[in-house]
């Protein structure tokens, strides 16, 4: 949540110009995200999930364990490198244990303790117990990263996998200087952001699938197989009839949104919510976690029954808002579209190519809730199971 303060106020140096959140949120909701961009990036997304579905399948053969928490994170930052950056790192590749690693110590740096997001009048302790400079530090070697691909896709030679990803479109609206405001190349730099909310979500999913009466599970699977028939993938155009796994992916959302809170809004003017007095310039998060188990809202709230998702007219698009995993309003996702397509196809593919189980010795009841500190609700064990291959 404090994410971008601190971004900003660690970016010292290099700040971008000023714009507002309206005129960069436009170029995002525009340019970057919108159903023609997404479409564009399908033959990627497919792609990626076949080159996971073979892996599983040789660990499935040699009756190997398969670690579905490194695997689907594997698969999220594989994504991402390459809609982003269009970059297709191997699994091994220096680039990407950097680009990893680089995300894993911003996580770290972020969900720190620090005494000026309590007390700013405190805040030169941040500098003496070095917090601040911890996290300058991960900002400049993140900086540094996303400059040398900036640099890289200017090279009239780059790779034309480069052509059509999020750095590439943003390089030409900033030649194009047809945006309202003065875009840079710093700008291009903060807007890029972790992918493993994509891993969480999937993960979840399998987990809260693998816990729950394997009926569910069966059903499923009975759908995606029936409706799919003998294929090597589930594409896109299959996902709009399985509406059992959109369920399953609406109530993986409300149980383990991988955004617990919002972005952080400010009021203009004193107000009351929900009998509490509110000053005005007063910082206001949204509990998204809490609002999706308020038991106003849901009936048996921390039970995770998809049916209750069949036929109803509560959506995650950002207006329902007693699920809202997506934030609403102004500041809400605008990734939303992007990323229910990389979880459906992830999700459906997993359960259509295997049968799973629990590797031996272990209960349904062994495999736990618990989460990892950080920005994103990640399941903190990692989860182990067995896959069966599928005969066609
Ligand atoms: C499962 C995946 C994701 C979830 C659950 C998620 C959720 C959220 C939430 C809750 C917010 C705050 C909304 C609010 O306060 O109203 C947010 C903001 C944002 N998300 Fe996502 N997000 C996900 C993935 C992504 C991805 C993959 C991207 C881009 C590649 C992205 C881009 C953004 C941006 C740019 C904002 C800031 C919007 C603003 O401040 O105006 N998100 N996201």
């Amino acid at each position: 949540v404090l994410q971008k303060n601190r971004m900003r106020s660690s970016r010292t140096k290099n700040p971008p110009p000023p714009a507002s959140n309206g005129e960069l949120r436009k170029i995002s909701v525009l340019h970057l995200f919108s159903n023609r961009r997404v479409q564009s990036f399908r033959g990627i997304r497919e792609d990626e999930v076949s080159r996971m579905i073979r892996k599983i399948s040789k660990e499935a053969s040699s009756s190997q364990v398969t670690n579905l928490s490194k695997t689907l994170l594997s698969l999220s930052s594989t994504l991402i490198c390459r809609i982003a950056f269009g970059k297709k790192y191997d699994e091994e590749d220096q680039q990407r244990r950097r680009f990893h690693d680089l995300l894993q110590e911003m996580q770290a740096a972020f969900v720190g303790f620090f005494f000026s997001d309590y007390i700013p009048s405190i805040g030169w302790l941040d500098s003496l117990n070095g917090m601040r400079p911890r996290l300058e530090r991960t900002c400049r070697k993140l900086d540094s990263f996303l400059q040398e691909l900036i640099d890289e896709h200017l090279n009239p030679n780059r790779p034309e996998s480069m052509n059509g990803d999020i750095i590439d479109i943003m390089l030409q609206l900033l030649q194009e200087q047809s945006t309202s405001f003065d875009l840079t190349q710093d700008h291009i730099k903060s807007n890029a952001h972790g992918s493993d909310t994509i891993a969480a979500t999937i993960i979840w999913a399998m987990a809260a699938l693998m816990k729950s009466l394997e009926a569910i599970l069966k059903k499923a699977q009975a759908e995606i197989r029936g409706a799919v028939g003998n294929k090597d993938i589930v594409n896109e155009d299959d996902i709009q009839k399985l509406p059992y796994l959109k369920a399953i992916v609406k109530e993986t959302f409300r149980l383990y949104p991988p955004a617990l809170l919002s972005v952080p809004r400010q009021t203009l003017a004193n107000c009351i919510i929900n009998g509490y007095d509110i000053q005005s310039n007063s910082i206001v998060y949204t509990n998204v976690w809490a609002i999706g188990r308020d038991p106003e809202y849901w009936e048996n709230p921390n039970e995770f029954l998809p049916e209750r998702c069949l036929n109803s007219s509560v959506d995650m698009k950002q207006k329902d808002f007693q699920l809202i995993p997506f934030g609403a309003g102004r500041r809400g996702c605008p990734g939303y579209s992007l990323v229910l397509a990389m979880v459906e196809v992830g999700l459906a593919n997993l359960l259509y190519s295997f049968d799973w189980e629990l590797p031996s010795g272990i209960k349904k009841d062994d495999i736990d809730t618990q989460v990892l500190p950080g920005l994103t609700m990640l399941k903190k064990n990692d989860l182990l199971l067995s896959a069966k291959n599928v005969c066609a």
